[in-house]
């Protein structure tokens, strides 16, 4: 489909060593101005790249804030090449007409399999062994360590990550608890608690499942700690500010805790080769691991693929179908029509003013799609026109009041 801006130009701009598929993703669809990064860029780097870039995809480094996007002037989309997309302003996009996606369930496995795997290894002490052995010492024993069989799980986040764990921890022999904050099926015999408490009460193991909201910022503290039983093991790999990590500390060094893995920091380097630090940093019974949850082969390349063909569709044909802050639509194409976007605030009374000018011109619509948010309005146009009045069109369906952006795609 050849694009009434060439795709020649369009410019795509590739932070944090995404993978590979992405990059072969956009060529094979015809974007050749590619520009990649292995790191996620300093904030006035940053802001210098976007301000030339048509799309953006990111990882979980790189913050997106209202301010960076003031400066993104030509910026069309976001791709986050990862589940999480907290690093997103996603208001201050959609305020601005630019939607946002990701890939809500590509790595979801591999997380599910690092959890289970940290847990067991934690239950039989093995990082403490581990430690000792590579100091030159032997200390054979059973004490301390457990099988998982028989144990209890406490899932809180019950999504896909959180019920990936369940299935899999169920099949190792372990109870499940969950907490959500929304009404979940259990799968398997898992079984949902009251409260966050009862959760923390009852397990042997907690892993942390949930999206980073304010509802989650530190939502695990000293008490939440204390609440555990002793010896239970805590294990996060959701984002870096749902535990107060110097209480985490705390708890482990007077030994109320038996042990944690964590994956996700409250500040975490901006890419390999900077320093970590962490007050967890000497513990035997800690796991510690760079915000690698994610990050195997068969995910980062099944990532690079959904987004970026995300990203794709919606620059070349304006579909907009699992955007995470945008409404949702999607068009399949019409022979012998030009297709106009329209991404206006949701006041009433904009898509009349767009249909009078359609009317008013004597011309012929297509398929028209209209789907809207709170805040935002999003139209797709299919016209009976020729390429000179359809750039007229867009001038003036520009010039309505409310109007974010428009484009003429084909
Ligand atoms: N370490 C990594 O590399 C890695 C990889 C993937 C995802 N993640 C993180 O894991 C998070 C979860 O991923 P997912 O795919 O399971 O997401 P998901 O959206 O499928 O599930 C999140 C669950 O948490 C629940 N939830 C939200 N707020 C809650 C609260 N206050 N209390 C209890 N439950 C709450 C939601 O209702 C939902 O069921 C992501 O948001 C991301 O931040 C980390
Ligand atoms: O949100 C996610 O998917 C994970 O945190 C992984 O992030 P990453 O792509 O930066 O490894």
């Amino acid at each position: 489909m050849k694009t009434s801006f060439p795709k020649e130009d369009i410019r795509v701009l590739l932070l944090e060593g995404v993978s590979q598929s992405a990059v072969d993703t956009f060529r094979n669809a015809g974007y050749t101005q590619i520009e990649y990064h292995k790191k996620a860029l300093p904030e006035a780097e940053l802001i210098e790249s976007i301000s030339q870039a048509h799309i953006i995809g990111i990882r979980s480094r790189s913050q997106l804030t209202a301010e960076v996007f003031q400066h993104a002037k030509r910026l069309i989309a976001v791709g986050c090449f990862c589940i999480g997309t907290n690093q997103v302003d996603l208001d201050a996009a959609e305020r601005l007409g630019i939607p946002v996606f990701n890939a809500p369930y590509s790595n979801t496995r591999s997380v599910a399999e690092l959890v289970l795997a940290e847990a067991i290894m934690l239950m039989r002490g093995i990082p403490q062994k581990n430690a000792e052995c590579h100091r030159g010492g032997w200390s054979k024993s059973a004490a301390g360590s457990y099988e998982v069989r028989g144990k209890t799980l406490g899932v809180v986040g019950y999504g896909h990550i959180g019920t990936q764990i369940s299935v899999l921890a169920e099949a190792l022999g372990m109870q499940v608890l969950f907490h959500d904050i929304e009404a979940k099926l259990s799968l398997g015999n898992a079984q949902p608690t009251a409260s966050l408490d009862e959760l923390l009460q009852r397990s042997d193991i907690v892993t942390l499942h949930v999206p980073e909201t304010p509802a989650t910022r530190m939502m695990i503290q000293a008490p939440q700690l204390a609440a555990m039983k002793p010896g239970a093991i805590l294990l996060n790999a959701s984002r870096g500010t749902v535990i107060d990590i110097d209480a985490l500390a705390d708890s482990l060094r007077s030994g109320h805790l038996g042990g944690a893995a964590i994956d996700v920091f409250p500040v975490e380097p901006k890419g390999n080769g900077d320093a970590f630090v962490s007050p967890l940093i000497g513990m035997d019974n800690v796991i510690l691991t760079p915000h690698i949850g994610g990050s195997t082969l068969e995910a980062q390349d099944n990532i690079g693929i959904e987004v970026a063909a995300k990203l794709v569709r919606y620059s070349d044909n304006g579909s907009t179908l699992s955007a995470v802050n945008f409404p949702e639509v999607s068009l399949p194409e019409h022979a012998d029509s030009r297709r106009l976007l329209h991404i206006h605030q949701n006041v009433p009374g904009v898509l009349s003013r767009i249909n009078e000018l359609f009317s008013a011109g004597n011309l012929n619509i297509n398929a028209q799609f209209l789907q809207t948010r709170p805040a935002l309005g999003y139209v797709v146009i299919d016209v009976a026109a020729d390429e000179a009045t359809t750039q007229e069109l867009r001038d003036r369906l520009s010039a309505i009041t409310g109007t974010l952006r428009t484009r003429v795609l084909y």
